[in-house]
């Protein structure tokens, strides 16, 4: 499989100090690719690399052959990024949200099929402020797909979601999988790590302390579960 994404000793710090401590790894074309790790690990950091928002400081950083922060306009038309909630306006409708997003790319979706696709097309009118979180989570997938992007980038989906939302949730993003979106998926559950991701990196300090299948990583730590693979790995117990 090709790489789609590829990472090189990637270093960047804030006045706080170092988020992301020279991370290498590479993300294969059409995969679900996990980071996972504790709070204040680097993953948010990492990610707003990869897609153009933040310049690192040392390293190389490829996706789809670009640098995301020099060439982040070209990058921009090829990648989706989930919004956070505030990024929208309450009384924007869906259709009109789906509509506006589509009009930021050069060569979109059609918004309707998109829309129509994500089972959103009974709630085109409904406001933003109006929907459920399982319906907002579904809006933004569908509003990080609508420029026809070639990688997603997916930081907690999930978190804050009931457990019915988050099972749907995890079916939405193996259907952009099966649709040949490759897909990066920041997590802090196990469990949702281990049932999407076709392999995943453990951040801890900055620093990958794992990469791998989750069967790999779970075999690497001699552990019964991902979950306690995930504490052996970043060496941190449960509370
Ligand atoms: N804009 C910023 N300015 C200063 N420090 C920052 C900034 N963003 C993140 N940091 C710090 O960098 C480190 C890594 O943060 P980051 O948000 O990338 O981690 P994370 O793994 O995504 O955490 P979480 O799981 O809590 O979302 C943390 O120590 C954080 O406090």
């Amino acid at each position: 499989m090709t790489a789609i994404i590829e990472i090189n000793d990637l270093t960047k710090s804030y006045r706080t100090g170092k988020a992301v401590d020279g991370v290498t790894l590479t993300v294969r074309r059409g995969e679900i690719f996990g980071i996972a790790g504790p709070n204040g690990a680097g993953k948010t950091t990492l990610v707003e690399c990869a897609s153009g928002l933040r310049r690192p400081d040392g390293g190389t950083l490829r996706v789809l052959g670009l640098d995301p922060y020099e060439d982040r306009h070209a990058l921009l038309q090829r990648i989706g990024a989930q919004l956070q909630e505030a990024a929208l306006p309450d009384a924007i409708k869906v259709g009109e949200a789906l509509r506006m997003y589509a009009s930021f790319y050069d060569r979109p979706a059609d918004w309707r099929a998109v829309m129509d696709a994500w089972g959103l097309s009974d709630r085109r009118r409904v406001r933003f402020a109006n929907l459920s979180g399982g319906w907002k989570q579904r809006l933004f997938i569908a509003l990080a797909l609508v420029g026809n992007p070639e990688v997603v980038f997916l930081d907690e989906l999930t978190t804050g979601l009931d457990p019915a939302a988050r099972r749907t949730t995890w079916g939405l993003i193996r259907e952009m999988r099966e649709r040949g979106v490759t897909v990066v998926l920041v997590t802090h559950f196990m469990d949702e790590a281990e049932a999407l991701c076709d392999r995943l990196a453990i951040v801890d300090r900055g620093r990958v302390v794992a990469e791998g299948s989750p069967a790999e990583l779970i075999a690497k730590a001699g552990a019964g579960s991902l979950e306690n693979a995930y504490f052996a790995l970043t060496e941190r117990e449960p509370a």
